[in-house]
C-alpha cells in the first residue's frame, strides 16, 4: 500500500481513450482493486453511446464521446490509456496528438503497434508504456507485458507496474518481445476457452446436460492450473499422475496426439505473435506514406 500511495496515483486522473473490453477489463480491476476512485476515471469511444451509458452505469465513472466538446478529459488527463482496435489506432493517435502535453503518461494495450510509431504519431516526447494485457483483468488474474519507452521515469514505471499489478501480474521485457507475449498470454485466454469449448461439446455428445457438463469442465481447468501453481510441479510431471498405463488418459492423449493437437497449439501460438508483428507493419507503414 505504501508504494502505492507513494507514486501518487490515487490523486491521478485516467482516460481511456477507446472503451471497449481491454479498456473495461483494466478499468474494472483497477476500480475493484480500490487504486483509482471511479471519479477520476473517464472513458472515450467514438460512435457507440450506448456502451458508454452501460459503462457509466455499470461503474460510476465519466463516459464521454470523443469530439471537441470532450477534448478537456484527454487534456486534463495525467494518464491516457490507447485501447482502440489496431486499424483505428494512426488516425485516432493523430487527431488526438496537438491536445497532449509531454507531462501525460501514455499507456498502449494496442496489439502490434510499437512505441516508435507511437513516438511518430504523437510527435511529442511523451513518455510511453507499451502493454499486451489480458482480458482476465477483469477479475484480478490478468497478465501483462509492460515494454517502456526511454522516456519513461522510474516512478511511472512504479505507477505503471502498481495499476497492472493491482489486476494480476506483470512481466516486463523488451519491446521485441511483446508479439511474443501475445502469442502467450495475450491471446491466450481464447485458446483456453477454446478447448473448454470442446471439452463441453464433448462432454455432451458423451450424455451429460449441458449444466453439469459445464461444472465438471469448469471445475476441471480451474483445479488443473491451480495444481500446476501450488503444487510447483510441471505440467508434464502432473499429466504423467492422471495417466495410468494403458488406461483412459493414455488412450485420449495418443488419440489427441495424433491428431496433431500440441503441434497445432504451438503452430497457432507462433501464428498470434507473427500476426502482432504484421499489424505493427501494416500501422507503421501507414504512417510512412
Ligand atoms: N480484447 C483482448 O483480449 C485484448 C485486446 N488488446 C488490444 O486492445 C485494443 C482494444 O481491443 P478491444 O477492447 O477488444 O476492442 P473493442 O472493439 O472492444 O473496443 C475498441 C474501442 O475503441 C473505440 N474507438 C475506436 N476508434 C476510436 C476513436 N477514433 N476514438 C475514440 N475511440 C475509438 C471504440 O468505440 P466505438 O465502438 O464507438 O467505435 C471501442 O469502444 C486492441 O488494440 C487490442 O489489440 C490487447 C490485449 C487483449
Ligand atoms: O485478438 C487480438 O488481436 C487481441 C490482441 C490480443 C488479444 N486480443
Amino acid at each position: 500500500m505504501t508504494i502505492l500511495t507513494e507514486t501518487g496515483i490515487a490523486t491521478m486522473r485516467i482516460c481511456f481513450f477507446g472503451a471497449g473490453s481491454m479498456a473495461e477489463a483494466i478499468a474494472r480491476g483497477l476500480i475493484h482493486e480500490k487504486l483509482v476512485d471511479p471519479a477520476k476515471i473517464s472513458m472515450l469511444n467514438r460512435s457507440n453511446e450506448a456502451r458508454l451509458a452501460e459503462l457509466h452505469e455499470r461503474y460510476g465513472v465519466t463516459t464521454v464521446l470523443q469530439g471537441s466538446s470532450n477534448d478537456t478529459y484527454l487534456q486534463e488527463a495525467d494518464i491516457i490509456f490507447l485501447a482502440m482496435k489496431p486499424k483505428d489506432a494512426a488516425g485516432a493517435i493523430s487527431e488526438i496528438a496537438p491536445l497532449l502535453h509531454t507531462k501525460q503518461l501514455i499507456v498502449s494495450v494496442i496489439a502490434g503497434l510499437s512505441i516508435a510509431s507511437m513516438e511518430k504519431l504523437l510527435g511529442g516526447d511523451q513518455p510511453i508504456v507499451r502493454t499486451m494485457p489480458n482480458t482476465s483483468s477483469t477479475i484480478g488474474l490478468g497478465a501483462t507485458g509492460i515494454s517502456y519507452s526511454s522516456k519513461v521515469t522510474p516512478q511511472q514505471r512504479l505507477i505503471s507496474e502498481a495499476m497492472f499489478q493491482s489486476i494480476g501480474i506483470t512481466a516486463v521485457v523488451e519491446e521485441p518481445l511483446q508479439d511474443s507475449v501475445t502469442g502467450v498470454s495475450g491471446s491466450g485466454p481464447a485458446y483456453v476457452y477454446f478447448v473448454m469449448e470442446a471439452m463441453l461439446k464433448a462432454a455432451e455428445e458423451l450424455g451429460l446436460e449441458p449444466d453439469m457438463a459445464k461444472e465438471l469442465v469448469v471445475q476441471t481447468v480451474l483445479g488443473a492450473a491451480q495444481m500446476v501453481k501450488q503444487t510447483g510441479e510441471s505440467p508434464e510431471e502432473l499429466r504423467r499422475k492422471v495417466t495410468s498405463p494403458n488406461g483412459t488418459t493414455q488412450a485420449a492423449i495418443e488419440t489427441m496426439t495424433e491428431a496433431g493437437l500440441p503441434e497445432a497449439i504451438v503452430k497457432g501460438m507462433k501464428r498470434s505473435s507473427e500476426r502482432a508483428a504484421e499489424i505493427g507493419a501494416v500501422i507503421e507503414r501507414s504512417i510512412a506514406e
